[in-house]
């Protein structure tokens, strides 16, 4: 099995490290560099011994430590657009969508497979990622305004869905964000609300015992108590239930 640890998750940073037993990866160091570490260290990650990064899209709160990366010398994979924007093309190494990258694949347990899928978020080239090894599935879907067949093929049959569940819709339209601001959230390249998160999960979650982890939860437009309700209500439609069929973490 995979871990998962979200180390960060939210507008104010966001990382996140998967672990197969033999090889860790990061999506995402959203954190000013010396708190990567920090996290890492203390969450018993050693910094050397981290594979890759892999760059969802070019906002702060997705990228802002990326020195870490150069100062361990660490891969940074990222789509061709992230790269550019992010000024990295020559040092970074590129991720289409729909492609697979496959590492540490000279034993059948220590290999990793990670395929990008596009998102739909007011970035240039911005990517959702599924892992695949011996040890499972691990999707991870941050920043999108909505959910396309194409995502919810790249991250079927998943153990593990880290999912955006960024806000209520109702709360972004009476709330205090400028107009600007709730019209940016709410667009098809905005964020994802709790219903649509709930009414994707509900397609793609079998009740095989699968971990959900609601992520990217705004502070302003959400509550947990709101999102997980949201969420658990979509999947008892389909007779599912938390702790019985699946299990769900809110962020
Ligand atoms: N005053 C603000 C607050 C937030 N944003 C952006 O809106 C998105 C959602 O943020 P949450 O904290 O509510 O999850 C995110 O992209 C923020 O950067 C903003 O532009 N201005």
């Amino acid at each position: 099995m995979f871990d998962v640890k979200i180390h960060a998750t939210g507008s104010d940073g966001n990382c996140v490290s998967i672990s197969n037993g033999a090889v860790t990866i990061l999506v995402d160091v959203g954190l000013p560099k010396t708190k990567v570490e920090k996290i890492l260290l203390a969450a018993g990650i050693d910094p050397t011994k981290i594979h890759s990064i892999w760059i969802t899209h070019e906002h702060q709160d997705h990228c802002r430590g990326l020195g870490f990366a150069d100062k361990y010398k660490i891969p940074v994979y990222a789509s061709e657009g992230t790269l550019k924007a992010l000024e990295r093309l020559d040092s970074g190494k590129v991720i289409k969508a729909g492609n697979s990258i496959c590492f540490e694949a000279f034993s059948i347990t220590n290999h990793m497979f990670v395929t990008a899928f596009n998102v739909s978020h007011d970035a240039m080239e911005p990517l959702g990622f599924a892992i695949q090894s011996g040890a499972g599935k691990v999707s991870v879907m941050m920043d999108t305004g909505y959910v396309t067949d194409e995502m919810l093929h790249a991250m079927a049959n998943s153990d593990i869905y880290v999912f955006e569940c960024n806000h209520d819709e109702d709360m972004v339209v009476n709330g205090d964000y400028p107009d600007v601001t709730k019209s940016r959230v709410l667009a098809d390249t905005g964020h994802l609300s709790n219903e649509a998160a709930a009414s994707a999960l509900a397609k793609l979650v079998h009740g095989l015992g699968e971990k959900i982890y609601l992520t990217h939860m705004s502070s302003n437009n959400n509550m947990p108590a709101l999102a997980q309700g949201t969420v658990k209500r979509a999947l008892k439609a389909k007779g599912l239930l938390a702790g019985k069929h699946y299990e769900l973490e809110v962020l």
